[in-house]
């Protein structure tokens, strides 16, 4: 089993990965000191798969776990379905040590944890991640939220989990495309902190795509371990914590002007790194060199850097709603090299649309 571990004082926690971990789960609640009543979430894929049996686990190890399980999907990440998930805690009768466990992807991890932050004002919250974005990226960190109809991620706090526990043998039920958003991010740790990693994901493309265990528990530890020595210096970003949010302004973007619908969170990051890199590159930081290896790995793992769906001008008013907006002033994320970014709140308006027009192919620049 390897073992990554966040740091942050009193929050510290662990995360567990390994294949077969949540074999063990019964054992590691144990050492959780929790109340035995547990609420699993999860959505209705992943809960079928792989719920019933996680709940029958707990009940064999004495507690007394109950599922409840969501529709798939980025639009159930919102109020109302968080409203249901408070009304199952209240019925269910759970109280301060009760844990929340969230069972799959990105959007349950998210939506999950919002509740357990929230519920109560806090109660205890384990991850045990499903999809591949979710193992290397969100069950990490303490990012928590819903989105709503006018951006993502807009409503949410800072929530750290008890622990994480990641089992690289649910990632063989994983369809391909969400293999492959999870690897924008994977990618995105590349990009930003680790260049040998970045050559690493190149020499091992093949492996990866064909889910080779032991090559997905590297690319799993080696992104838990970058984005724990990120968080753990800037918990609440207010520095560092931003270079996590690579590709991201451009991203979230392209996501609420698809009404979350077209690009899945990976696609459009995908998008948005190389919209990043090609801002980077007018601004003279980085060479064409460096935003071409970029855009080949993305294809490679059969992302899109392309969004033709999407319009410069709606683009560009929705860039403002990024939380890393201050002053009316947006702070990118840019490239320096593989490995190496940095943090810019100067950049032109005609630099950022000439970027936009190239990622949505258009020629019309206003
Ligand atoms: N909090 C953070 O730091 C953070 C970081 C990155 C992304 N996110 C958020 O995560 C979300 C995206 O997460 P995601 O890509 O995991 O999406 P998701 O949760 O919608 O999962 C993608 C799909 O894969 C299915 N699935 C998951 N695990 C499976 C498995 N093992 N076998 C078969 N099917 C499985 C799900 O049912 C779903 O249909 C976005 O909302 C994004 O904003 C948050
Ligand atoms: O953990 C972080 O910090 C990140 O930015 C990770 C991102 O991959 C993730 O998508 C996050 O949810 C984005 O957060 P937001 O603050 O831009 O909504
Ligand atoms: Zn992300």
């Amino acid at each position: 089993m390897v073992n990554v571990k966040v740091n942050l004082e009193k929050r510290s926690y662990n995360i567990h990965i390994d294949v077969s971990t949540s074999n063990l789960i019964g054992n590691f609640m144990q050492t959780m000191k929790v109340n035995k009543k547990i609420l699993v979430i999860s959505d209705t894929a992943v809960g079928n798969l792989y719920g019933i049996q996680m709940v029958e686990l707990l009940i064999k190890d004495g507690f007394i776990a109950e599922l409840y399980c969501v529709p798939p999907g980025e639009h159930s990440k919102n109020l109302d379905v968080a409203m249901e998930l408070y009304t199952k805690a209240i019925t269910l009768e759970l109280d301060r040590n009760c844990a929340i466990v969230a069972l799959g992807g990105g959007v349950i991890g998210d939506l999950s944890g919002f509740v357990a932050a929230t519920y109560l004002r806090g109660v205890p919250f384990i991850q045990i991640p499903t999809s591949l974005l979710a193992q290397v990226d969100s069950s990490v960190g303490g990012k928590v939220a819903v989105n709503h109809p006018m951006g993502k991620n807009l409503i949410g706090a800072f929530y750290q989990p008890r622990m994480v526990l990641i089992d690289i043998n649910f990632l063989s039920t994983l369809p391909n495309r969400e293999l492959y958003t999870g690897l924008a991010e994977v990618i995105k740790y590349g990009m930003i902190a680790d260049k040998k990693f970045f050559t690493y994901l190149c020499d091992h493309s093949r492996q990866i795509l064909d889910k080779r265990p032991d090559v997905l528990t590297e690319i799993v530890r080696r992104s838990c371990e970058i984005k724990a020595w990120v968080v753990e210096q800037d918990e609440c970003e207010s520095s560092i914590r931003a270079i996590l949010n690579f590709g991201h302004t451009i991203g979230h973007a392209i996501e609420a002007d698809t009404n979350f619908s077209v690009y899945n969170h990976g696609e459009a990051v995908a998008i948005g790194m190389y919209g990043a890199a090609l801002i980077s590159n007018h601004l003279g930081m980085c060479s064409k060199a460096t935003v071409d290896v970029l855009k080949h790995i993305l294809l490679q793992f059969n992302l899109p850097v392309y969004a033709p769906e999407c319009g410069i001008e709606d683009l560009f008013k929705l860039l403002y709603r990024d939380k890393k907006v201050l002053d009316n002033k947006i702070t990118w994320v840019l490239l320096n090299d593989i490995g190496e970014v940095n943090l810019c709140n100067q950049v032109p308006e005609n630099i950022v649309k000439l970027a936009l027009a190239e990622i949505t192919q258009s020629n019309t620049l206003s």
